[in-house]
């Protein structure tokens, strides 16, 4: 498989009141085409951290991320506003990516909105028309037209994330990062929702970054699985071999945490 991603020896620190966090140290990592890659860790162990420096949202303080073999750090400007289209996030908190002030129709095109040029193969037929667009974005995360109109209060948890990941693929981004996308859901909801981000990535050949603390939502989920603590990958693994004694101890942890 040909890789997408690759991220070499990242590293973060924040210093905050005289303590310095050093919340990403030394992460290398690569996601190929089509794979999803869990990575696991208790809270505090530098997830989303990583997650940020992938999304650009903040600048590592050294090391390296390319897509597609070109930089991303070296990217300013225009040149990053449009390489953002092929990362999208899926964050634990819904209501993070809607505005409550607007139906959720309109907060499912906004990207859409922000890049008027891209036009996604399997919305070939409905974007001359936003709202058609919007209409097929809800039914491919099994919502319907009739949802449209209604305001994210309006919504339980479970629609609210599914609304969240309609925008999240609507740019058929080529990485879709899911950052504890089931955490915030009842238990029940919790496995339909995992069911259709697992559909929705074999229909639109995207790949994930899945993160989780939870070591059984990432073990359905992956192709394969890192393990981070304290800002370091401490363990990496083809997901069937979660199980194996040679797994790190740390691993080890998590799993009989949840047996
Ligand atoms: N903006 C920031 N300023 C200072 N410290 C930060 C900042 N962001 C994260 N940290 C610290 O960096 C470390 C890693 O945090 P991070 O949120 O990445 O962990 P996490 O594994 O995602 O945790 P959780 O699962 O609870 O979200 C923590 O010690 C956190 O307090």
């Amino acid at each position: 498989m040909k890789e997408l991603l690759t991220v070499n020896r990242l590293y973060k620190t924040y210093r905050e009141s005289g303590t310095i966090v050093e919340a990403v140290q030394d992460v290398s990592l690569s996601i190929c085409e089509g794979e999803c890659l869990g990575l696991v860790g208790e809270s505090g162990s530098g997830k989303s951290t990583l997650a940020r420096l992938l999304l650009a949202i903040e600048p590592p303080d050294s090391g390296e991320i390319q897509l597609n073999g070109e930089s991303l750090l070296a990217l300013k400007g225009s040149a990053l506003r449009k390489a953002r289209r092929h990362f999208q996030v899926v964050f634990q908190d819904p209501n993070a990516s809607l505005n409550q002030r607007l139906p959720v129709w309109q907060s499912i095109m906004e990207p859409l909105d922000n890049f008027p040029d891209v036009k996604p193969p399997f919305l070939a037929d409905v974007r001359y028309c936003r709202r058609d667009t919007a209409v097929k974005l809800l039914e491919m995360v099994g919502l319907q037209a009739g949802h449209m109109e209604r305001y994210p209060h309006e919504l339980s948890g479970g629609q609210r994330q599914r609304v969240a990941i309609a925008r999240g693929i609507s740019l058929m981004p080529k990485l879709l990062i899911c950052d504890e996308p089931t955490s915030s859901l009842d238990v029940s909801v919790q496995a339909q929702i995992l069911q259709l981000l697992k559909n929705l990535q074999s229909e639109l050949r995207m790949s994930y970054l899945f993160i989780s603390h939870d070591i059984v939502a990432v073990r359905i989920m992956s192709d394969n699985i890192i393990v981070m603590k304290e800002g370091c990958i401490v363990d990496r693994f083809a997901s069937q071999e979660i199980m194996s004694p040679n797994r790190h101890e740390y691993t080890q942890q998590l799993v009989s945490a949840v047996k």
